[in-house]
This record gives structure tokens, C-alpha cells and sequence, in this order.
């Protein structure tokens, strides 16, 4: 036995006299399973992945667990990676080290108070978005958040990516939504922030954990808001349009008169091809969904429908609304659609499919778009692979939008190989083009381990705040080692 397994076998030894024995998983399937998420998919279904297996997976049942494994940790520098939902898509959950312990969350899973008259419902933080979701719709409430992941997707990996739902245009992202948490400090320091409407007591501290991607603290419980729901209102719009230009126009419209549908979105007619090929006429589709009281659905509805008459040029025409409503229904992703994409990778697939989320103010994400499309179709040299290149903004606010890029491809080359020759340069493309033209290279999916290397690109002057909260809580460095944070040691697996 070398003295790495030694090691090893230590540490589980350890970890099992701090939580019990049936809270530690040391099985090989369990551990590869661990190693990486859905960003290095194909390899990780092919089983090639080159990066070390972690020690063991942990499920800790409350705070004070959580907090005793932290401190062991951070006492003997062992990578920590906590995880939720497993559907991380940047790397967030792969291991870049020898020793590291995965701190799983889902056994935390109560949802410990719904409080309809203040408005809030508050969890621990493995309750997934699906679970509350059904409570709140049982007594006429949402969360209102709705990632493509919610049936999976648990609170505590939605708070620390700062995730966003399809329905954001109304109700914003997870931390619009976010009234107060418990999280661990690698010290084993527990914080709780109080749960009040609003406050000026300096600094607004659940930024600090909303978005820290596991790498600062290790989140435990979260309160959110809550609101009223009126399904029975819900009205749907969609448009073929001709150019991206045209439909962010008409989103723009709409936003800046103050109007709030829940949905806004424009599709490119590649991507639209995926999504409405029954309809979409080789043309852009402009989706809208206005909900909430009848009144405002109606004067949401009369805003959509001024604002589509004043870009009519542009407009090819409009498309029965229940072709929308029906393509709703049935958009969210369960663990059976994520386990069946990767057995069909293990069985036959040699073609993958990825996306890059990007922001930008009105008159720069189009900008982005055609540079980008323009770019890859030009400069890529593997453009001949791509089955499909194109995207959609799904994400609007009163100064600007979001450009969901999406490029599929088919893979002509070794599985190990795959992420240097196909995904990594059309990503540098995406992420170049927006930071030269002053986007964010990350609208909600997080930085992860692969878009690493440019977040001082991403944040310039003001990373200096991001790597002071890192020395300030992390001064070890063990927490989700080369997340955010670049590092030297990831070269190897980025490139
Ligand atoms: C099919 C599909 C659709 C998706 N659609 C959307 C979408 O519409 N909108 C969107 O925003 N995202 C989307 N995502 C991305 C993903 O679902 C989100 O990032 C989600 O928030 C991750 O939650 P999770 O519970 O699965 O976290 P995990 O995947 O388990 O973890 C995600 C990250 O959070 C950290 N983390 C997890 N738990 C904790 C904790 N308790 N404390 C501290 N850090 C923690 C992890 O270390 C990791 O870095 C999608 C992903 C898939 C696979």
C-alpha cells in the first residue's frame, strides 16, 4: 500500500468518527462519479478523465456537521468541493486535487417554514427547487424561480451560482429572491443573516455568499421570497421576426416602457430550429408570457403588442400562442433527461452540445452576437464540425440583456481531446468578444474551473475585492480549489 492510499484511508477513518459511518461514501463508482460535472460530460461519460479522484463524499445532516468537517479540513488542507444537485455545468464540481473531501448537501433536505403572510419560506439548503415548489403551488405561491434544472437543482448550489429562472424578467434571480441564509466558514465560524424586508447596516453581506461558487463558505439554510400565483392568467405571445436585431428590439421595448412579462425572449433561427422546428420558418422567434393579476396580464399583454406593432417591419408574423404555452410544458430537464444524454454518450454519440451565457447593455449584445457568430463561422477551424451554431436572449433587464450562445458539433477526434479542439476555443471566442466590447462573460451559469482564467479579465480593478474575500475567509485555500479563483495547477486541464 503507497502512502497516498495511506493517507486516504486516514482521512475516511477520520471523517467517519466526526459524522457516522453511513455518512461516507468511498465506492469508486461514487468517487469518479464525483470528480467532474456536466462541463467535461462526453470525457466523463467515455471515462477518460485525467483529474484525481476525490477522498470521499460526505453527507452531513445539519450545520454543526458541516461545520466539524470544515474545520478538519481547513486543520489539514484538504480540498473541500461542496455539492447540491450535481448539475453544475462550468467545472464547479470537478477535482483539481489529490486529497479533497465532496461535502454533499442533499441530506439536508427539510423545508423548515413556508410563511405565506410575510411572504417568505425558508430551507435547508439540500431541498430541491422542485420540492418547494410543489409545497408553495399546493396553497397558491411560487418561488417564482424556474431554471431549466429545477427539478434537480437544490438551494444550495442556486444560491452559490447565482442562478437565474426562466420567468426572471418578473421575478429576477435567486438573489433578488434571497432574504437571509446560514453558511460555514472554513474556521468553522457559523453566520446567519437575519431575515428583514430591507436594511442599510452597511454592506449588503449575502452578496458575499450569493455567487461565491463554494470557494468562500459552505451555505446551509436559505429563506426566500415567495408570491402569489395566478396560472390561470397566464397569456403567451410568439412572433417569427427576421433578424436577432429586430427581436431584441422588441424586448428592449417592452422592458424600458416598464412592462414586466415574466418571459422575453428571441431566438436566432438556428436555435429556434431546436426549439420550434414545427413552426419557425427559418425565422427568428420572439416569445413572450405575461402573468400575475388579470389587470396587469392585460396591460402587459397591450404592452408586448405596441411594442411589436412599432418594430412591424421587422416582424414576419405572429404564431398561435398555445405553440408556446405547449413548448413550456415541457422545457425543464429531470435527472432522467441528464442520465439518458450521458448513456447515450456512453453507447453511441460522437456529438456534443454547449452554451455560453454572456451579458451586455442594449446596444452592445448585438454587437456580441454577430461578432461572435462571425468569428466562429470564420476563424474556428473545426467550423465544419458544428451541427448547429447560434442563440437566444432569455434574460432581460431595464439596461440590457443576456445572449445564451449554443453550439453543437460533432466530435472527430479522441474523447480526452474533445474540450481543447471543440469547446475551449469557441468559449475563448464568446468570452473574448464580450469582454472586449465591455459585457460579462458570465450571465448565470458561474465561472466554475474553465472560465477561470479570465475572471481578472472579467472583474479588472475590482478584483481586488474578489481576492481580498478569499484571503479574508479562505486564507488556506481549501475551499472548491480553482473555482473563480485561476490557478496555475488548472492550466493543464483548460488547454
Ligand atoms: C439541464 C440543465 C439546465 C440548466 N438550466 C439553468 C437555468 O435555467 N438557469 C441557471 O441559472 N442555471 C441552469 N443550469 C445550471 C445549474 O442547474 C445551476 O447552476 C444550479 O444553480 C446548480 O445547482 P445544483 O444544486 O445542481 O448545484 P451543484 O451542481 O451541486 O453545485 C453548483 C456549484 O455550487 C457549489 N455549491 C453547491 N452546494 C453548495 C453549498 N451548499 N454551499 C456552497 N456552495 C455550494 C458547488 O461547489 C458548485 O460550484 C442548468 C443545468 C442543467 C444541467
Amino acid at each position: 500500500m503507497n502512502s497516498d492510499t495511506l493517507v486516504k484511508e486516514a482521512i475516511v477513518a477520520d471523517v467517519k468518527k466526526i459524522v457516522s459511518e453511513d455518512q461516507v461514501v468511498t465506492d469508486y463508482e461514487a468517487l469518479y462519479d464525483a470528480s467532474s460535472d456536466r462541463y467535461r460530460k462526453y470525457a466523463k461519460a467515455k471515462r477518460v478523465l485525467d483529474n484525481p479522484i476525490p477522498t470521499a463524499v460526505v453527507y452531513p445532516k445539519n450545520a454543526e456537521e458541516v461545520k466539524e468537517l470544515l474545520m478538519y479540513a481547513n486543520e489539514n488542507g484538504i480540498n473541500v468541493i461542496p455539492r447540491s444537485g450535481k448539475t453544475a455545468t462550468e467545472g464547479g464540481l470537478e477535482n483539481w486535487k489529490d486529497l479533497a473531501l465532496v461535502i454533499d448537501g442533499s441530506k439536508m433536505n427539510k423545508i423548515i417554514k413556508i410563511d405565506p403572510y410575510n411572504m417568505q419560506a425558508t430551507v435547508e439548503a439540500g431541498v430541491r427547487l422542485q420540492d418547494l415548489e410543489d409545497e408553495l403551488r399546493k396553497i397558491g405561491y411560487t418561488t417564482g424561480h424556474s431554471p431549466q434544472s429545477k427539478p434537480v437543482a437544490q438551494y444550495g448550489g442556486l444560491v452559490s451560482t447565482r442562478s437565474i429562472g426562466q420567468f426572471s424578467t418578473l421575478y429576477g434571480g435567486i438573489e433578488d429572491m434571497v432574504v437571509g441564509l446560514e453558511c460555514v466558514f472554513p474556521n468553522g465560524h457559523i453566520s446567519r443573516i437575519k431575515n428583514v424586508s430591507r436594511r442599510a447596516g452597511g454592506p449588503d453581506i449575502r452578496h458575499i455568499v450569493i455567487g461565491n461558487e463554494g470557494t468562500l463558505c459552505y451555505i446551509t439554510e436559505v429563506t426566500v421570497k415567495i408570491f402569489k400565483h395566478y396560472p390561470d392568467n397566464n397569456k403567451f405571445f410568439g412572433y417569427l421576426v427576421n433578424d436577432v436585431e429586430t427581436g431584441i428590439k422588441v424586448l428592449r421595448e417592452v422592458i424600458t416602457n416598464g412592462y414586466r412579462p415574466s418571459v422575453a425572449r428571441t431566438y436566432s433561427p438556428e436555435d429556434a430550429r431546436q426549439h420550434f422546428y414545427h413552426f419557425y420558418e427559418d425565422k427568428c422567434v420572439l416569445i413572450f408570457m405575461a402573468e400575475g393579476p388579470e389587470g396587469i396580464v392585460e396591460a402587459t399583454g397591450k404592452g408586448i403588442e405596441e411594442a411589436v406593432e412599432k418594430f412591424k417591419d421587422g416582424v414576419y408574423k405572429q404564431v398561435d400562442s398555445q405553440l408556446i404555452a405547449n413548448w413550456f410544458n415541457q422545457l425543464n430537464w429531470t435527472q432522467q433527461t441528464i442520465d439518458d444524454e450521458v448513456q447515450g454518450m456512453i453507447d453511441n454519440d460522437k456529438h456534443d452540445g454547449y452554451t455560453t451565457e454572456v451579458s451586455a447593455d442594449w446596444e452592445t449584445i448585438t454587437k456580441i452576437y454577430n461578432n461572435v457568430i462571425d468569428r466562429i463561422r470564420n476563424e474556428y477551424p473545426r467550423a465544419k464540425d458544428l451541427t448547429m451554431l447560434g442563440g437566444h436572449s432569455s434574460h432581460s433587464y431595464i439596461n440590457g440583456t443576456n445572449m445564451y450562445f449554443v453550439y453543437n458539433y460533432d466530435i472527430n477526434c479522441e474523447p480526452e481531446d474533445e474540450m481543447r479542439i471543440y469547446h475551449h476555443p469557441i468559449q475563448a471566442i464568446i468570452v473574448e468578444e464580450t469582454l472586449k466590447l465591455g459585457g460579462s462573460m458570465c450571465h448565470h451559469h458561474g465561472i466554475g474551473k474553465y472560465r477561470n482564467e479570465w475572471t481578472k479579465q472579467e472583474h479588472q480593478s475590482a478584483y481586488y475585492m474578489l481576492e481580498t474575500l478569499k484571503e479574508a475567509f479562505d486564507p488556506k485555500g481549501i475551499m472548491n480549489y480553482g473555482n473563480i479563483y485561476p490557478v496555475q495547477e488548472g492550466y493543464k486541464y483548460q488547454k
